[in-house]
């Protein structure tokens, strides 16, 4: 191990052996989280010169297995001081010393808090900013921190909707399964080669703790060998001493399409306390397990009966903590976009045109849409794939599909319905069918308003069955540049699909997939604070319903 160099980085190297992995010659997750957690710490007590406890572990996607002969790095440094908590920033990769190819394994973020001394807290030095890295962490390390203080209470928001925004019987559906079966029990004594020279229990061995349970009940349900595809956030609620006893209690709350969650709940006795039964809740965390089937694909699940009121708050908790993940995910993704805007120019309108609505064709058709809530006639879904991330929502309306397509496709009447669009005109056209309009949009976050150049594309259906298209996509237009009164934001793909059921009745589709001008305005419902989603959705229904006798008159 290195004892860093002068940008406080500190790094630890190892080769993965049999005594690191599982019976798949894999590096263990629980060995992983130990190796991040110490080197974590230390780059933390480097900072602040005195002993450090982890408070919290952001979340974790592992990208990547390590295998044993490869070798694993792990860099850790500390982003940010605040008070007396710091966050430390980690990469891991893995080498492969055959082929000297090197992978990204994962990044984390994790929170100590210097451990006060002569019962005085220690108020930590600012870290030395030093390259233009250095500053961008800087600063999002602030976000993250706004994020991870107020996690609690966003899960606590979309709980309370959870119970009320979503139907547990939404679908009819016999091949749901119980999972009683994935309950597991273990013990661990906490032992000296366990614990710092403080005789705290090392986070990361409970980390490792955690993990064989979750993953033993993980893979009762998949019924093959489940592999940890990410770890949720959580903190360690007080500490553990060696002669403790820990009684760790895992059990799958919930599946998603190709994933399951797990949750561990981990309780602390002294010897006195386990006679007299009380314990302390020292951790509990959500791990999300991923399985392969025998033809190396991707095992899909069925969904989770829940039927007693406790297993109905595990399976709404986990639908409320991947919403979460999934918006922390995107909210604080600096990842560069390529834009998305072509010039509408005589050469590729029809191009344009085709692709604009072929693109929300394929959105609309792809599979692996997750069911984020239900409520009456409303259902939201999210789609998570190769970073990008999509939402649909799905509303039962009232209507008969032309009309509704007729209206939805005048973009000029959203404003009455929808409160992020302030004003909606024509700014030009090919025709009925292709029209390209600026679109502007209240500030959010004191930012200032934001304006679109948008191409709607629509398309009545050409055969029975098939849905009444309105494809929305960005484009440029050499008469109306970005100006300074606005944010110029690009739409991707965006639109709706009416789909016919019945003489009076549709089904009406709204998919978005997300760009960084868009987030913004939903933040807040993906992260939990707001249901903007769903209200724009209603005040939709209701438009809809109410404005649809003056186009039959039309
Ligand atoms: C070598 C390897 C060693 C590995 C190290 C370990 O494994 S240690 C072992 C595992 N960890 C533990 O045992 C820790 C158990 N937990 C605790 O002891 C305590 O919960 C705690 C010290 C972390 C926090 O205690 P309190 O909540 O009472 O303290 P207090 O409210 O004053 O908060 C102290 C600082 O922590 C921050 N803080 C509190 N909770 C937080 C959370 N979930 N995520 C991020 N930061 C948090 C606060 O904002 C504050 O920062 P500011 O002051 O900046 O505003």
């Amino acid at each position: 191990m290195s004892t860093g160099c002068e940008s406080g980085e500190v790094q630890m190297c190892h080769t993965v052996y049999p005594l690191h992995s599982n019976h798949l010659g894999e590096l263990s997750a629980g060995q992983l989280l130990t190796w991040i957690d110490t080197t974590a710490c230390l780059a933390a007590e480097r900072h602040a010169g005195v002993a450090c406890v982890t408070a919290s572990v952001d979340d974790i996607q592992i990208e990547e297995t390590a295998r044993v002969g490869q070798q694993i790095c792990i860099k850790a440094r500390v982003n940010r001081a605040f008070n007396t908590s710091m966050e430390v920033g980690i990469k891991v990769a893995v080498a492969d010393p055959l082929t000297n190819v090197q992978k990204h394994v994962c990044t984390a973020f994790s929170t100590y808090v210097a451990k006060p001394t002569g019962g005085k807290k220690v108020t930590l030095k600012p870290v030395r900013l030093q390259s233009p890295w250095d500053h961008l962490e800087y600063s999002l390390s602030a976000e993250r921190r706004r994020i991870r203080l107020y996690h609690e209470d966003a899960f606590n928001n979309l709980m309370e909707d959870g119970l009320t925004f979503y139907d547990l019987d939404w679908e009819e559906d016999h091949n749901k399964i119980s999972t009683d079966s994935t309950q597991v029990e273990s013990i661990e004594l906490v032992l000296p080669p366990h614990a710092n020279h403080q005789g705290n229990a090392f986070g990361g061995q409970i980390m490792a703790w955690m993990e064989t349970v979750a993953n033993i009940s993980a893979s009762r349900l998949c019924k093959a060998h489940a592999t940890l595809k990410s770890v949720d956030m959580f903190k360690f609620r007080g500490p553990a001493t060696v002669g403790d006893r820990l009684v760790f209690r895992a059990i799958v709350n919930n599946t998603f399409q190709k994933s399951v969650e797990v949750g561990v709940r981990v309780e602390a006795y002294t010897c006195g306390e386990w006679t007299a039964g009380k314990a302390r809740h020292i951790n509990s965390a959500f791990l999300i397990y991923q399985a392969v089937s025998s033809k190396g694909e991707l095992i899909q699940f069925p969904r989770v009966k829940a039927t007693r009121k406790d297993s109905v708050r595990r399976f709404c908790g986990a639908i409320a903590r991947r919403k979460i993940r999934v918006a922390r995910k995107y909210i604080l993704s600096n990842k560069p976009e390529k834009p998305v805007s072509h010039p509408w120019d005589k050469g590729n309108q029809s191009y344009l045109s085709y692709n604009n609505i072929a693109a929300l064709t394929v959105l609309a058709a792809k599979s692996g849409w997750e069911l984020s809530s239900t409520a009456q006639n409303i259902k939201t879904f999210t789609h998570d794939e190769n970073d990008v991330l999509s939402i649909k929502v799905e509303m039962q309306v009232t209507v008969h599909p032309r009309p509704a397509y007729l209206l939805l496709s005048d973009l000029g009447l959203r404003p009455n319905w929808d409160t992020h669009y302030l004003s909606c005109e024509v700014i030009d056209a090919t025709g009925e069918d292709d029209k390209i309009f600026h679109i502007t949009c209240p500030p959010v976050k004191q930012n200032k308003s934001r304006d679109f150049i948008v191409l709607m594309s629509r398309r009545s259906p050409y055969k029975n069955g098939d849905p009444y298209v309105i494809a929305m996509r960005s484009v440029t237009l050499a008469s109306h540049p970005p100006t300074a009164e606005y944010l110029r934001g690009e739409v991707q793909c965006a639109g709706f699909l009416i789909y016919s059921q019945g003489k009076d009745s549709c089904r009406v589709c709204y998919l978005n997939q997300l760009t960084s001008g868009i987030i913004p305005y939903i933040e807040e419902n993906l992260t939990g604070w707001s249901n903007s989603i769903e209200e724009t959705a209603f005040g939709c229904i209701t438009f809809l319903e109410t404005a649809q006798v003056y186009t039959t008159l039309l």
